[in-house]
């Protein structure tokens, strides 16, 4: 069931407390790809709820990055129009909100990124000073590392848009690959688009890339209690709590990239100079039973290393915060 967000509320018959969950999402195709199945598996009923992000197209770095996907739908939840929201946990600032509560973290997907190149390419085979897009600094990072002579373009827009751009009809606007989220790909069923996967120890992603986060009102956790996957929470939490201890917003050119492995949490992260000639790397382990905050005590660890080799003189760490 999908409506807007001003209809007003109606329980769906089984008496007045057990009314059919309102869950709220933005309404790109992306967002409604991962939340109809979130919905699905909690019985609830979707309400789209638009937020400035979608709305304007300057650079997300530009616009203070972290949180202007997630703010609308936190409105929303704080004002109780819907009982839970799914965000991409990636796009969630590390800062936790006053009165919402990270509920469940559902089962992850893949947290790869992939090449998406016109004539089915790899990333060595691109002509030289070849056209290649992404909005991630990340990403220019990784891409320059590799291949120093290529043309980073910023590109922005859903996922659709993007691969567009490997066929737009105008060729100043035509690219030759774009790097785009496996996940994403696969929510839109798009990985046909795929010409080469990176792999997470070259290649670490955005902290929690791939997982989603459902929030709810503190104290209202257990509406949303039956989604959760522990390993997946583990890992995005370690993920994450690297850049909140590097004090860095999504837009900082951090990857990391966290498992689970025989009741191991391993843990390693990366941060790059923008233009990709030098980078920092350090990896940690423990195992989660030994630990009171696990997923706090290994990102500690992995990103006091980072910090203690000159992270923060390497790379401009807080761009993007909100
Ligand atoms: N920054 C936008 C965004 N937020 C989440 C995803 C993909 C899905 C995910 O990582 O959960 C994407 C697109 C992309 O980076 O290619």
């Amino acid at each position: 069931m999908l409506r807007g967000r001003a209809a007003s509320r109606r329980a769906v018959g089984r008496g007045a407390d057990d009314v059919t969950l309102r869950l709220g999402t933005r309404g790109s195709a992306l967002a409604l790809a991962q939340a109809g199945a979130v919905a699905q598996r909690l019985g609830a009923e979707l309400v789209v709820i638009e937020s400035e992000g979608d709305r304007i197209a300057t650079p997300l770095a530009e616009l203070g990055g972290a949180g202007v996907f997630a703010a609308a739908l936190r409105e929303a939840l704080l004002a109780g129009e819907v009982d839970a929201v799914v965000h991409s946990y990636k796009d969630l600032p590390t800062a936790p909100l006053p009165g919402l509560s990270v509920a469940a973290v559902p089962k992850r997907a893949d947290a790869r990124d992939v090449l998406c190149a016109s004539g089915g390419r790899e990333l060595d085979a691109l002509p030289a000073g070849a056209r290649v897009g992404t909005g991630s600094p990340r990403r220019r990072a990784q891409l320059l590392r590799r291949r120093p002579d290529l043309e980073v373009v910023e590109v922005r827009g859903n996922v659709d848009t993007r691969l567009g751009r490997l066929a737009d009809e105008d060729a100043d606007r035509r690219l030759d690959a774009v790097v785009l989220a496996a996940a994403g790909l696969d929510r839109l069923g798009r990985l046909d688009a795929v010409t080469e996967w990176m792999s997470l120890t070259a290649w670490p992603t955005a902290p929690a890339q791939g997982a989603l986060a459902v929030e709810t009102r503190s104290g209202e956790e257990k509406k949303v209690a039956k989604l959760e996957h522990k390993p997946s929470r583990l890992a995005a939490e370690a993920e994450r709590g690297v850049l909140a201890r590097l004090e860095a917003g999504c837009a900082a050119p951090v990857g990391a990239s966290a498992i689970l492995e025989d009741g191991l949490l391993l843990l390693s992260a990366r941060v790059y100079a923008l233009d990709g000639s030098q980078h920092l790397t350090a990896s940690h382990a423990l195992y989660p039973e030994d630990a009171v905050r696990p997923a706090a005590e290994l990102a500690e660890r992995v990103a006091g290393e980072l910090l203690a080799a000159g992270a923060a003189e390497l790379a401009p760490l807080g761009g993007g915060r909100p």
